[in-house]
């Protein structure tokens, strides 16, 4: 089956303070509606893949493939065009602009993009808030809602230009469990219903217990 993201033996070094080999020949693929969870003690290296798997790290050698096209030594402007176009992103903290609306909000990286008309946007933003039952939010203030339904809103936001990934980088550490459990529901929707891929560094345990798969660091390496 056609992989949506492979990596082939990634590794990167910080050079300071002194050399440290933080990630060893990581290497693996993610199938279309694969719901995957990273875990590992704290500082095995998690967020470093991640950010590396969603294109923001460039210093790292080996292969990262994105929908079977090499992303590895693109340019910047390239990996800001791909990274927007397939590649949706969930964090710990919303990052809304709390000044504008829910709606804006959610609009704001298919305006980015500029593939669709205005109304097709806010057509769209509107759809993928009833799909997180926040359409009644619409017009709200972001900094007006509640912590759990800002992150529905920054799901929403991830999702408008349809990607064929959602990456998340412990997108439920902020939340109660009950919110936690939303989200939690949400993605594995997502996988199931949309065939979108997921995959979530996390140090939830009941999380990442329940998804498709665990990939398990330790000191840089995958367990196998
Ligand atoms: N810019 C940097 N320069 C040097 N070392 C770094 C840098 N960034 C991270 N590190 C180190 O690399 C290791 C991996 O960090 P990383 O943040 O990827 O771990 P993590 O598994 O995500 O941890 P946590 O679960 O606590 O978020 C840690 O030992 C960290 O101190």
């Amino acid at each position: 089956m056609k992989l949506v993201l492979e990596t082939r033996n990634i590794n990167k070094h910080f050079y300071k303070p002194k050399d440290f080999h933080v990630l060893k020949d990581i290497s693996f693929g993610i199938q279309p509606g694969e719901f995957t969870s990273i875990v590992g003690k704290s500082g095995c290296g998690k967020s470093t893949l991640l950010y590396i798997l969603s294109t923001m790290d460039t210093e790292y050698t080996g292969e990262l493939y994105l929908n079977d096209q090499l992303i590895t030594g693109k340019s910047n402007e390239e990996l800001s065009r791909i990274r927007n176009r397939h590649i949706g992103f969930v964090f710990q903290f919303h990052y809304l602009l709390a000044e504008f609306s829910v709606l804006e909000n959610v609009m704001l990286p298919a305006k980015k993009l500029a593939e669709k008309s205005l109304k097709e946007i806010e057509h769209d933003a509107h759809e993928k808030l009833k799909m997180l039952h926040i359409g009644h939010l619409a017009q709200q203030r972001a900094s007006r809602i509640s912590g759990g339904e800002k992150q529905r809103v920054a799901i929403a936001r991830a999702l408008i230009n349809n990607p064929t990934i959602l990456m998340g980088d412990e997108p439920t550490g902020n939340l109660d469990s009950h919110n936690s459990e939303n989200v939690f529901n949400i993605f594995k929707n997502l996988a199931q219903e949309k065939g979108l891929s997921l995959l979530v560094v996390t140090h939830d345990n009941d999380f990442a217990k329940r998804t498709d798969r665990i990939i398990e660091m330790e000191d840089g390496s995958i367990l196998k």
